[in-house]
């Protein structure tokens, strides 16, 4: 299996780190590229993603990232200029977030609620294109656009994917939107749903409006098996997901190109976590997760649901923080 490794920044390369030592553990002839982009090389050499970069990380079976993204370097720069170059550029229509609540681990909300859900958050349209300007920058009369573009192509296959999902899950998908308001694209969404749903009629689909399921997420997330949603609602409904089903230390991800053209891109759902970074803080276990779905999108699925059980023994045993190295360390040692 060929990897291509992008460490990143902030907390990125910590828990990478312990993330490519698990799977060293569970798979033989693991094969690293590394690449050196983020905050670092783009001080040292103005560089954010190369031409030279991208042809060569198409080469990999794979694509593993810790984080992106600095306090040095201004909003938007890495963050833009490579991690979303890399999605749009590798096709990564479908950006797959599972949560699950392990046994024993606790949770903010009240009761003992059981978390097992999955978020389709499409990932190369809405607001996220960068279709947008200002002018008049700087004065009194400033505008700025930031247009959320969503084509039927583009809804309707993240949506059959979605479908496909909730098929061989609890058979439940629900769209998640802004339909009273973004009238436009919320009626794009909601067709293509109900018409893609017409292929899938075992599939009970329903409809929650982007703020009531950010309710619904803390007060009652066992309704959900799967949710279907744009880029940007599905960036914030993720990080309320994380929060209360164990923690953003927990939250894994894939970016997927589900015709497999092109590498997939597995990376924890948190950023570089600059606040705690350096400290051996970080929990690695988002991390170690995320190559727990890279394993089973290339189809290992027996390494996959091994590190998934380790992850699952660990955490129930415990009792309080733990630094990144040893939570890697524990989870190897289970292995
Ligand atoms: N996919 C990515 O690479 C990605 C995702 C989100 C944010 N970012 C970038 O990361 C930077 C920081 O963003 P932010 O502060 O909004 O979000 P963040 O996810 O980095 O941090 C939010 C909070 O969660 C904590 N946290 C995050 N990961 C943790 C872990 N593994 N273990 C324990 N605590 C953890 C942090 O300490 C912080 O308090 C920004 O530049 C942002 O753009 C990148
Ligand atoms: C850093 C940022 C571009 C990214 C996103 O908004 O998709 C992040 O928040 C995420 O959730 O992966
Ligand atoms: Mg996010």
């Amino acid at each position: 299996m060929r990897l291509a490794v992008i460490a990143g920044d902030g907390i990125g390369p910590e828990v990478i780190g312990e993330a490519l030592q698990v799977l060293d553990v569970v798979v033989d002839g693991v094969e690293t590229t590394e690449y050196d982009l983020g905050a670092r090389r783009y001080h040292a050499t103005g560089e954010l993603l190369t031409d030279a970069d991208l042809a060569s990380i198409r080469e990999h079976d794979a694509i593993l990232l810790g984080a992106i993204g600095d306090p040095s370097v201004p909003s938007g720069v890495l963050e833009r200029g490579l991690l979303l170059t890399m999605r749009f550029a590798l096709d990564h229509h479908v950006n797959l977030r599972p949560s699950v609540r392990y046994p024993n681990v606790a949770v903010p909300l009240a009761g003992d609620p059981s978390i097992d859900f999955v978020v389709v958050r499409e990932g190369t349209e809405g607001p996220y294109t960068g279709n947008g300007g200002a002018i008049r920058t700087g004065t009194p009369h400033e505008v700025a656009t930031e247009v959320s573009l969503n084509t039927r192509f583009g809804v309707e296959r993240v949506v059959r994917y979605a479908f496909e999902r909730a098929q061989v899950r609890r058979k439940k998908l629900t769209l998640v939107h802004k339909t009273n308001v973004l009238a436009f694209a919320g009626s794009l969404w909601q067709r293509t749903v109900d018409e893609v749903g017409r292929g899938y009629p075992d599939v009970a689909t329903d409809y929650c409006h982007v703020d009531a399921a950010t309710i619904h997420m803390v007060t009652d997330p066992g309704r959900f098996d799967v949710i279907v949603t744009d880029n940007l609602f599905g960036d914030i409904i993720t990080d309320i997901a994380a929060a209360v089903s164990g923690g953003i230390g927990l939250a894994a991800s894939g970016n997927i190109d589900a015709t497999g053209t092109n590498p997939s891109m597995f990376e924890p759902v948190h950023g570089s976590a600059p606040d705690i970074a350096g400290q051996d803080k970080a929990d690695p276990t988002a991390a170690i997760l995320s190559g727990a779905l890279l394993l089973r999108h290339l189809g290992d699925t027996a390494a996959a649901e091994r590190v998934e059980m380790a992850v699952a023994a660990d955490l129930a045993e415990r009792t309080g923080p733990v630094s990144t190295t040893e939570t890697g360390a524990r989870i190897r040692a289970r292995l």
